[in-house]
């Protein structure tokens, strides 16, 4: 149970990490709070992972569920919730970690080709939210150095947990079918969640940008143009983009833990194992 352990904080170098705060930044769309990564749960169309989440705190409030789903903001739909937090499923804190990572998944199954482009841009880094006060979700920049943040970035851990799920697994069965919890009052409007299954859309979408010549068994990408295409030369220049800038960027490593404050703590680097595997 999440409860009965503490969690770990862990400290980020900025500079090494890949980390995101605002939505239009180059990672932005790892935020929950991206818009552009629509979600379907049970026929239910939902505008962003973060609307998702909140509204999984309640599952025996209707009222407040569709309160949450219908706001267009993801932001507005994480603080409308903020007043009925008392409300909130009993065993919230034990369970949100699973939560949040069904809802990664879903984003993932449902946001195929975009989603998965920006996960494969952060190569093998660590993934990290820089926010202002969560240190939970979350790591915050210390005040004297702020390429130094440190926090137990549970959002980040979650999102390279599934990069590597990802990678492993690309076009397979388990990244498009994704099975609801298994907990009590799993619930949306009422109803149990069911299984989210996206491989008959995921298969016209790949039949519509494609050109099958059943005649003679050729399959070709149409024109050149397809979106996975165009989408995956995008991608590789973007990659190119900002290595090249990394590149460019390389300075002196700035003097590490002279704060006191962070001497102790323990540094994150792209081999430190960050994952919630056992939650
Ligand atoms: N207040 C706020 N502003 C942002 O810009 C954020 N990215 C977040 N963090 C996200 O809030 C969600 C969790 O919220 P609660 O645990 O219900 O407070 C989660 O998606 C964080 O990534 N918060």
């Amino acid at each position: 149970m999440e409860t009965s352990r503490k969690h770990e904080g862990k400290l980020y170098y900025a500079d090494e990490c890949c980390v995101f705060r605002k939505t239009k930044e180059l990672y932005g769309g790892l935020s929950n709070m991206a818009s552009g990564f629509p979600l379907i749960v049970n026929g239910v169309h939902i505008l962003s992972s973060e609307a998702l989440y909140q509204a999984c705190r309640f599952p025996d409030r209707l009222d407040i569920q569709e309160k949450i789903i219908k706001e267009r903001s993801p932001m507005t739909a994480k603080m409308i919730s903020k007043p009925f937090r008392e409300h909130t499923r009993d065993e919230w804190d034990s369970i949100r970690i699973k939560i949040m990572r069904w809802c990664l998944r879903v984003k993932l199954a449902q946001n195929f080709i975009e989603f998965g482009r920006l996960l494969e841009t952060t190569q093998d880094k660590p993934i990290v939210e820089d926010s202002k006060k969560d240190d939970f979700w979350g790591a915050i920049r210390d005040k004297e150095n702020p390429n130094i943040l440190y926090g137990v970035n549970a959002l980040g851990r979650l999102l390279m947990e599934l990069r590597q799920f990802y990678n492993q697994n690309r076009y397979s069965y388990e990244i498009f079918v994704v099975e609801p919890l298994n907990i009590a009052n799993f619930d949306l409007y009422g109803h149990p969640i069911l299984r989210i299954d996206e491989r008959l859309k995921f298969l016209s979408f790949i039949k519509k940008h494609l050109c099958i010549d059943e005649n003679n068994n050729n399959i070709n990408i149409k024109n050149n143009t397809s979106v996975v295409n165009k989408k995956q030369a995008e991608a590789k220049v973007e990659l190119n983009t900002i290595n090249a800038v990394s590149e460019k960027s390389k300075k002196p490593k700035p003097k590490k833990n002279t704060n006191t404050n962070i001497k102790n703590k323990k540094i994150a680097t792209n081999k430190t194992p960050q994952l919630f595997s056992d939650y």
